[in-house]
């Protein structure tokens, strides 16, 4: 993203954004709430239009761009829809969508790693029961097993750790820490970095908006987290 700048309602959320995510790079995006984070992620993969600036995915437009395959996106929350209750299986398997064709059946390749996705959560005895009625945390889990359903390059993921428990989170850790070993590229917003501090390779800060990339900025965000002294 270059001088990547959104206005929605009359506000302006995002500031000349200058960033630039290099392959193999495991980036934490953090700040204080409404500092824009989401709407940077979103904005990062074409889900929100930018009002002036431009932001490429492999080099290619937003509008343009056909490859999702190779990219996995864990939104905050479990998008309700369509009125149908899907299962936890079913909300898993979607992953799989942008690896399939048309007129191919799902694959045993498809069946395998959506067992493996749910085995890395930890939900496979949940596979069967509907997504809708599961704890915040365990629907966090969902979207997670998603995306790696999908096995995608990069992960981009908004608080894949909100409301899920300690356990959970080291479970995240160590699923990223095989991935980020294997060359894939994470971005992820965060408030804490808990289990996940030894996987990141990159942070920004965002601030009303604006990101304050410089170190400083970046210890002091922390130390407020922490409460320990700057
Ligand atoms: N669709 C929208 N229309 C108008 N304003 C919006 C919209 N989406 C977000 N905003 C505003 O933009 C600002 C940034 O929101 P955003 O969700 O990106 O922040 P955030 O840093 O991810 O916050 P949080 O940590 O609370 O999730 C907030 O003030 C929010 O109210």
């Amino acid at each position: 993203m270059t001088g990547g700048h959104v206005r929605l309602e009359g506000r302006d959320v995002l500031r000349g954004i200058d960033l630039t995510v290099e392959p193999g790079d495991v980036l934490a995006v953090m700040g204080p709430n409404g500092a824009g984070k989401s709407t940077l992620i979103k904005a990062l993969l074409g889900l929100i239009p930018l009002s002036s600036g431009r932001t490429e995915i492999f080099g290619a437009a937003p509008a343009r761009f056909r490859d999702w395959k190779r990219i996995g996106y864990v939104p905050q929350r479990l998008p309700m829809g369509g009125g149908v209750p899907a299962t936890v299986r079913e909300v898993v398997s979607s992953g799989r969508v942008a690896r399939q064709s048309r007129w191919r059946p799902t694959s045993a390749a498809d069946r395998a790693a959506v067992d493996s996705a749910l085995e890395a959560v930890g939900l496979s005895h949940r596979a069967r029961d509907s997504a809708h009625l599961l704890s915040g945390g365990q629907q966090q889990r969902v979207l997670i097993a998603r995306a790696l359903a999908g096995e995608p390059e990069v992960f981009v993921m908004d608080e894949p750790t909100a409301g899920v428990d300690a356990a959970s989170q080291a479970a995240l850790a160590r699923t990223l820490r095989d991935l980020t070993a294997a060359g894939r590229t994470v971005v992820l917003v965060t408030h804490e970095l808990g289990p996940l501090a030894p996987l990141i390779t990159r942070s920004i800060v965002l601030d009303h908006g604006r990101m304050a990339n410089d170190s400083a900025a970046l210890t002091a965000h922390l130390s407020t987290e922490t409460g320990t002294p700057a």
